[in-house]
């Protein structure tokens, strides 16, 4: 059985830290924990949640390529390190990477193999609501959030999947369906013998 690399990517409130607990929980999946310069919100652990880092310190992981990818999200910086990927691909276990939709191109690049899911809102409105409910974001972090979910969501092609959040529990089934077909599958070979 393969072990599967499972990139996650949604806009900000669509569920997919709560979709990535479930995949943690209930099939064992391992976090990539990333590195962030994004202050903690309540709950949050360090090591657990994020590795978080002041903006000098991550730049200067970024200029020691420690970074397998990192981008700029939301006014705050995040990475996924080589440590995280390196270590789980040599442990062959699966690892799950929640990162945004500029991570995940990046990745594409270098793990052609990887399995790229988007999680889309049902709408954005109901979006919208989500994130009033979580109450973590200011009115103006949360404005910020929602006008890139726009932008964001016209990346939803580029994925191997995309998988609507309407309820959490059917969501949840859909990437049960997607993790059994991908253990199924073959690495991709470039042609067809003749
Ligand atoms: N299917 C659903 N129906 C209703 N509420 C949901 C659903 N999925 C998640 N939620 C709720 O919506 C809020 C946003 O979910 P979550 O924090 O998982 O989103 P996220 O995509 O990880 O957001 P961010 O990128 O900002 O961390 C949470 O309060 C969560 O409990
Ligand atoms: N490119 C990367 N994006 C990441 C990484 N870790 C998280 N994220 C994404 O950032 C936004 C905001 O996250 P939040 O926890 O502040 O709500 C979200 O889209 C995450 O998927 C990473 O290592 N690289």
């Amino acid at each position: 059985m393969r072990a599967l690399l499972l990139v996650v990517s949604a806009p900000s409130g669509a569920g997919k830290t709560t979709l990535c607990r479930l995949l943690i929980e209930r099939l064992g999946f391992r976090f990539s924990v990333s590195h962030t310069t994004r202050p903690p919100r309540p709950g949050e652990e360090e090591g657990r949640d994020y590795y978080f880092v002041s903006r000098e310190e991550f730049e200067s992981m970024v200029s020691r390529g420690e970074f397998v990818e990192w981008a700029e999200v939301h006014g705050h910086l995040y990475g996924t390190s080589r440590a995280e990927v390196e270590e789980a691909l040599a442990r062959g276990e699966d690892l799950l990477l929640d990162i945004d939709v500029q991570g995940a191109s990046s990745l594409r690049r270098f793990f052609p193999e990887a399995v790229f899911v988007f999680v889309a809102p049902p709408s954005l409105s109901e979006l919208e609501r989500r994130l009033r409910a979580r109450g973590t974001e200011t009115e103006e972090v949360l404005q910020r959030r929602l006008a890139r979910a726009r932008e964001e969501m016209t990346f939803a092609p580029w994925f191997d999947y995309v998988v609507v959040n309407d309820e959490v529990e059917r969501a949840f089934g859909d990437l049960v369906a997607i993790v059994r077909a991908e253990r199924c599958r073959p690495p991709r070979l470039p042609l067809w013998p003749r």
